[in-house]
């Protein structure tokens, strides 16, 4: 019997006849469509550009953030009207506040729908794009560069969409999975707002610098590459961050006395408690 199949070679629209020679995946071909190509969409759709398996189009109605995903290979759109329906995955990356706005027009659109914002819950993407399977994740802006962590909490997801969810999340950094929803606020205020305590950080670090009389420009270069060299040791070292604190801690030495500030009253670990209380309970109140 013959084993060439003409029927499926014309089911198969030409970007992925064309990946499936440039990857010779053809299974894992898929259209990618992000909606929002912000700070969080663009941040993704830069590691996705690396995969050359994947067809990306992108929504956004700003004309400059269109025009810099199209620089890194995207079929951008301005607006929903235009753009083709031919999507295996729909990654919602728009503000929690638009969301009700800007989500139903694609319950008209094929495959699944992956969500990154913040409180917005399954129950109501489900009621803005329709009975699909729907998939949340929580990354961060490290993404940009392949360092992000993304966490995920699926409902009705084969292990083929759960596939194409880690090939996006694994392009760009580590990814993880929750089975309690519930979890998704704090996943947010750990991981997907602590960049932004670990910038803030380098902040008051460069800032206390200064004060202890370093030119701005060189206490700025100490903060930031400590807190990336600690960081990366952190990642690689393969012991508990504590171990790596008392490696840097001599008796009665420098960092001692500066632990004994940060540490003594607990100070710290109390303010770190109470800004991520405080995140996650934003993240209810948006959803
Ligand atoms: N910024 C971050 O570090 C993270 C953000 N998120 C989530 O990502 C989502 C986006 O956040 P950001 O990127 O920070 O915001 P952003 O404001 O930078 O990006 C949102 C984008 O949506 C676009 N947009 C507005 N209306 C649209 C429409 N009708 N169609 C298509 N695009 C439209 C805007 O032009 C903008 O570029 C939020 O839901 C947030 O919770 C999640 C994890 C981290
Ligand atoms: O600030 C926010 O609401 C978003 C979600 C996590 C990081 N940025």
């Amino acid at each position: 019997m013959a084993t060439s199949s003409p029927p499926v070679i014309w089911a198969c629209p030409p970007w992925r006849l064309w990946g499936a020679r440039k990857t010779g995946r053809a299974e894992t071909m898929a259209t990618v469509l992000l909606v929002g190509a912000g700070n969080m969409g663009f941040a993704m759709l830069k590691g996705w550009a690396k995969d050359g398996g994947l067809r990306l189009m992108v929504v956004d109605p700003t004309e400059a953030l269109r025009d810099r995903a199209a620089a890194v290979g995207a079929e951008v759109y301005a607006d929903v009207a235009e753009v083709p329906r031919e999507t295996d995955m729909i990654v919602l990356a728009v503000k929690p506040q638009v969301m009700d706005k800007v989500a139903p027009p694609y319950a008209e659109f094929p495959g699944a729908v992956m969500s990154v914002a913040a409180g917005v819950g399954v129950a109501r993407l489900r009621g803005l794009v329709g009975e699909r399977p729907i998939v949340r994740v929580m990354p961060n802006t490290p993404a940009a560069i392949g360092q992000g962590m993304s966490v995920g909490y699926a409902e009705g997801a084969d292990d083929t969409l759960r596939a194409l969810v880690e090939r996006l999340t694994g392009v760009v950094g580590e990814t993880a999975w929750i089975e309690d929803e519930g979890l998704m606020d704090a996943v947010t205020a750990i991981s997907g707002s602590g960049p932004a305590y670990v910038f803030h950080f380098i902040e008051c670090l460069a800032s206390a610098g200064e004060k202890l009389g370093l030119a701005p420009e060189l206490a700025l270069q100490l903060a930031r590459q400590t807190v990336a060299g600690a960081g990366a040791l952190a990642r690689e070292a393969g012991e508990a961050p504590g171990v790596l604190r008392e490696q840097v801690t001599s008796p009665g030495g420098t960092t001692a006395a500066a632990l004994a500030v940060l540490r003594e009253t607990g100070a710290l670990e109390r303010l770190v408690n109470e800004a991520a209380e405080a995140a996650r309970d934003r993240g209810r109140e948006l959803g």
